[in-house]
């Protein structure tokens, strides 16, 4: 039997699913003192999940960690557990299992993902309880986009990816994430915008017109753009086809999620989406059908 209830110091079990997002609209602003760029940008997480099992062990002297497509020392699994134990106190091991259904390199933040929703749920059946702002600033050590998916099921996000507005989640569209067929590392992508930024430079938008445009307006009416888009689309033009295809399919809108390489279209209906997504089938893309979350996952135990 499943709940919802933390079991303090007992032993526990426990199942989470770690949702993908979307980025909408994404600028990149400028480069910091310590390498990495200030962003904004809207944040939506969806409905493509990976599944994650936590169980705590007895007499164990390390944790067991099966189905991250990663070595040790770059899990971002095994990475979250370690950074909870250190800044807590906590001395308990875990056995982890997580099953992928986020596609890597895609720009969903699936890595990210997984490393908040396990530290959510040892914050949660451990009953240290930090809160979600201390386990966001805990997440940052692991990733820049760690801290949203301990935060909120939609946000405006700036900074590296630590300051974090929510923001009203949508629920009156759906979306068809299109893989094109190749990952794209993320710090090649800021590289290859840190090389081209001149060429490709945009007017940004103020944060108020950002929010208000995604609480409010329909997605054609958006004006949003992806900063990476200018600058991947001569290297992958393929990028650039899939959102022209997208677009002729009906998508209300269409862009690279993050670094890539996935590219999603916002469909007004399920009926859309369905014909777009036999569509992009039909020409041999591997495709997700997805709609917006209003709320993060909750973490269940037994
Ligand atoms: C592209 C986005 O996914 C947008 O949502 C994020 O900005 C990337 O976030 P992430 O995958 O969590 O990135 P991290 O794992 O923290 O960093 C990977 C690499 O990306 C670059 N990086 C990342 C985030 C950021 N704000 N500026 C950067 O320059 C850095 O070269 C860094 O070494
Ligand atoms: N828990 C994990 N799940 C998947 N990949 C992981 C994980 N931990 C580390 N990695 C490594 O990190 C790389 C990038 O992760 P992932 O593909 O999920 O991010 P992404 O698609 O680049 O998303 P974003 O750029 O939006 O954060 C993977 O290719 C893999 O080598």
């Amino acid at each position: 039997m499943w709940s919802t209830r933390t079991r303090g110091g007992k032993l526990w079990d426990a199942l989470v699913l770690s949702p993908a997002k979307v980025n909408f609209h994404l600028e990149i602003l400028d480069t910091r003192e310590d390498g990495y760029h200030n962003i904004r940008s809207i944040f939506q997480t969806i409905s493509i999940f990976d599944r994650i099992w936590i169980r705590s062990l007895t007499d164990a002297e390390e944790d067991v960690v099966d189905g991250v497509p990663a070595t040790p020392e770059e899990s971002t699994v095994h990475r979250a557990v370690r950074i909870f134990r250190e800044a807590t106190g906590w001395r308990g091991y875990v056995h982890v299992k997580v099953e992928k259904r986020i596609p890597s390199g895609a720009g969903l933040g699936g890595a990210s993902s997984n490393a908040a929703a396990v530290l959510r749920v040892l914050d949660t059946l451990t009953g240290v309880g930090l809160g979600e702002e201390r386990l966001a600033e805990l997440g940052l050590e692991v990733g820049s986009d760690v801290p949203f998916f301990c935060r909120a099921p939609a946000a405006l996000v700036e900074g590296r990816g630590e300051v974090i507005r929510p923001v009203k989640p949508r629920d009156d569209f759906w979306l068809l994430c299109v893989a094109p067929g190749f990952p794209i590392s993320t710090v090649q992508a800021y590289a290859l915008y840190d090389e081209r930024k001149e060429v490709v430079m945009h007017e940004g938008l103020s944060p108020r017109r950002i929010v208000k445009s995604y609480e409010m307006y329909a997605p054609e009416k958006w004006g949003f753009r992806n900063a990476f888009f200018d600058v991947l689309v001569p290297r992958y033009p393929l990028l650039q086809d899939i959102v022209q295809g997208l677009g002729e399919l009906g998508a209300l809108y269409a862009n690279v999620s993050g670094s890539g390489s996935v590219v999603y279209g916002v469909f007004p209906s399920f009926a859309d989406l369905v014909r777009a997504d036999a569509a992009m089938v039909r020409q041999g893309y591997e495709t997700y059908r997805a709609h917006p979350l209003k709320r993060l996952p909750r973490v269940w135990c037994a």
